[in-house]
Formats: C-alpha cells, sequence, structure tokens
C-alpha cells in the first residue's frame, strides 16, 4: 500500500484509544528484517496516533535522575535569581521562564509552568563558545545559572544521551516512512534539538480553564522524547474525536511524539498531534521534554510519495529553523 494510501486509511479509523509502546531492544539489530518490523510497528503509531511510548530506550536511570534531582534544585532558586537568566533577555529563546509567561494555546491566558530552555553544546566547558554561528535563525549560545555547580552537566549529560536516542530513532522513521535508512543522516547532522526541564505547580481549588500547565499544542520539531515524573498523571493527548486521552507515566518508558517538522514534511502522514497538560495532583510535577528537530538550514519540503493528486501540498515550504523561530515568537511573545 502507499503511503497515500496508508495515511488515508488510518485518518477514517476508529479514533485511537491507547498510545502504543514500542520495545526498541532490536533497534540496532544487525538483521534488516527485524528493523523493518520495528519500523512497521512505528509506522502504524506515527499514522494513527502521532504518540508512542519507547522502552529499553538505553538512557540510564542515574542519567535521568541526576537531570530530575538538578531540575528540581534549579526551580527550587528564588525567582530573582532565575530571573537572572530571564529568557527573553536573549535572542535564541534559551534560558528561564517564569510561571504563566509562556501561552501554548492562543485561545489560553498562559501556562502554569517554568521551564529552562537550552541546545546543543559540548560537555566539555569551552571557555570561548563558538555560538553556534551555523544554525542561522537558531545561533547562539546557552545561559547556565552561576552558583549551581551540577546544574549544568547533569541535564547536558541527559541532553546528550537523549540525543544518541534520536539518532537511533531517525532510521526508525526512515524505515516507516520506506525511505533508506540513512535518508535523515545528512539533514541532522548539527543535532538542532532544544531541551527543556519543566516544573508545573500543583493547581487546586477552582481552576481558570484558560489556565492549566501547558495548553493544548503541537510540538513544533519532528519528534519529542518527553520524561515524565513517575507517578503523577498529567499529560492528555487529543484524538481525531476531539477526546482527551491520559498519557501517563510509565515506569521504565519514554514518550515520544512527532512534531510539526514531520508533519510538514510527510504532508501530514505523519501525524502532529495536540497534547497538553494539567497539574490537578496536589504536588508539583516536573518533566523533561527534549525536542529533536533538522539542522535549521533544511528546507521542510514534502517527500514526494506523501503527496498525490488527491492529496496536494498542504504547507507552504520553509527551513526548520525559521519555522521553530515564528512558533518560539508566538509562544514566549518576544
Ligand atoms: O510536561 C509534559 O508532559 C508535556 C510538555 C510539552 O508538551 C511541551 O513542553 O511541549
Ligand atoms: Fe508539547
Amino acid at each position: 500500500m502507499s503511503l497515500v494510501q496508508a495515511a488515508r486509511q488510518a485518518e477514517s479509523a476508529e479514533a485511537f484509544k491507547h498510545i502504543p509502546i514500542i520495545d526498541l531492544e532490536t533497534v540496532s539489530s544487525s538483521d534488516p528484517a527485524t528493523r523493518k518490523s520495528l519500523g512497521n510497528a512505528v509506522r502504524e503509531a506515527c499514522m494513527n496516533v502521532g504518540f508512542l511510548y519507547i522502552t529499553n530506550h538505553g538512557i540510564s536511570e542515574k542519567t535521568i535522575d541526576d537531570a530530575y534531582k538538578a531540575s528540581k534544585e534549579f526551580f527550587s532558586l528564588t525567582l530573582e535569581r532565575k530571573m537572572q537568566l530571564d529568557i527573553t533577555k536573549t535572542s535564541n529563546f534559551k534560558g528561564y521562564n517564569p510561571v504563566l509567561s509562556s501561552n501554548n494555546d492562543p485561545e489560553n491566558a498562559g501556562d502554569m509552568h517554568e521551564g529552562f530552555e537550552f541546545g546543543w553544546e559540548e560537555l566539555e566547558v569551552k571557555t570561548n563558545d563558538e555560538k553556534r554561528a551555523h544554525d542561522g535563525a537558531m545561533a547562539g549560545a546557552n545561559v547556565w545559572p552561576k552558583d549551581l555547580p551540577n546544574f549544568r552537566g547533569a541535564v547536558l549529560q541527559y541532553y546528550h544521551a537523549a540525543v544518541a536516542l534520536g539518532k537511533k530513532l531517525f532510521p526508525l522513521f526512515a524505515l516507516a516512512l520506506d525511505l533508506p535508512e540513512n535518508y535523515f543522516d545528512d539533514k541532522t547532522r548539527n543535532s538542532a534539538a532544544i531541551m527543556r526541564v519543566l516544573h508545573y505547580p500543583p493547581q487546586t481549588g477552582p481552576v481558570d480553564a484558560r489556565v492549566i500547565g501547558i495548553g493544548a499544542h503541537t510540538d513544533f520539531e519532528c519528534f519529542t522524547l518527553l520524561w515524565q515524573e513517575p507517578g503523577i498523571q498529567a499529560l492528555q493527548v487529543l484524538n481525531a474525536r476531539k477526546q482527551w486521552i491520559d498519557a501517563p507515566p510509565i515506569p521504565g518508558t519514554l514518550v515520544v511524539n512527532l512534531g510539526d517538522q514531520f508533519a510538514r514534511w510527510t504532508n501530514d502522514v505523519f501525524k502532529s498531534t495536540v497534547h497538553r497538560a494539567i497539574n490537578r495532583n496536589g504536588v508539583r510535577r516536573y518533566s523533561i521534554p527534549l525536542f529533536f528537530g533538522t539542522d535549521y538550514d533544511v528546507m521542510l519540503e514534502p517527500i514526494p510519495s506523501c503527496v498525490s493528486a488527491e492529496r496536494p501540498p498542504k504547507y507552504e515550504v520553509v527551513t526548520a529553523g525559521d519555522y521553530v523561530k515564528e512558533r518560539l515568537k508566538a509562544t514566549y511573545g518576544y
């Protein structure tokens, strides 16, 4: 079945109720047929749901735990200290955004979370950072808290582990699209990946429906790898019938969800699915998304097999960097 036919079938099918769990144990198998069958499972998830859980993802518990503890420590700093890293003082969307300063859903009045955002950087500290000049629209260095010695190392360690995992996923997405496994290699040379650590204060009592943890939105890049704090339900995914489906944290898994770059590239054969998070658990919640994009200079042109006479191109062609920058501007309002 062609990609376009498969997409049409998925679109007319019953709206999804469950998010599939995919075991990555065989992701690096030397047997092409084994990798292809994993690719097929990914294809189904990408066309039907746009969300999946992965097990055997290879990021160690220690790496996760260190990043989690470091982010908790960061958010426990005074607002004044965190505001020294105010994201709106940087030209490249790096740094801290306080509660209610971002807004992911234009219908809403602000997101009830605070976050800290950074991009690629080597683990070893460089005195003369080259400012990632090749990143065009998104060029520029990260900013770091000065007097929190373990924070940078812990979150960057997680970043590098997640990027290594993301690099293993791209060949699977290529297989899912009947493309050569190395199709994305020359489009993902510079790790255009943005990571955020997030803190959602609990919302109790009467809650303004226009102020929730993170308003309904799609992510901007190809896909997101999301770690959620165990034991706390907050994330929800919208299915085609406009029903919100819970996406609870499942021990040992990460969530993978597709974003707009893949939707644009595949002419919506891959779904960039709307999601939101609401923390009504009475306790704080932490999460760590890493948004994995293509290099910022890559044009988001539809893959030829995702276009046909009855499925003409849906999106204007733009560069990945310009697209992400526009969306970040809208979210952070600067
Ligand atoms: O915290 C979560 O579970 C979701 C975060 C999210 O959707 C985002 O940062 O784009
Ligand atoms: Fe998101």
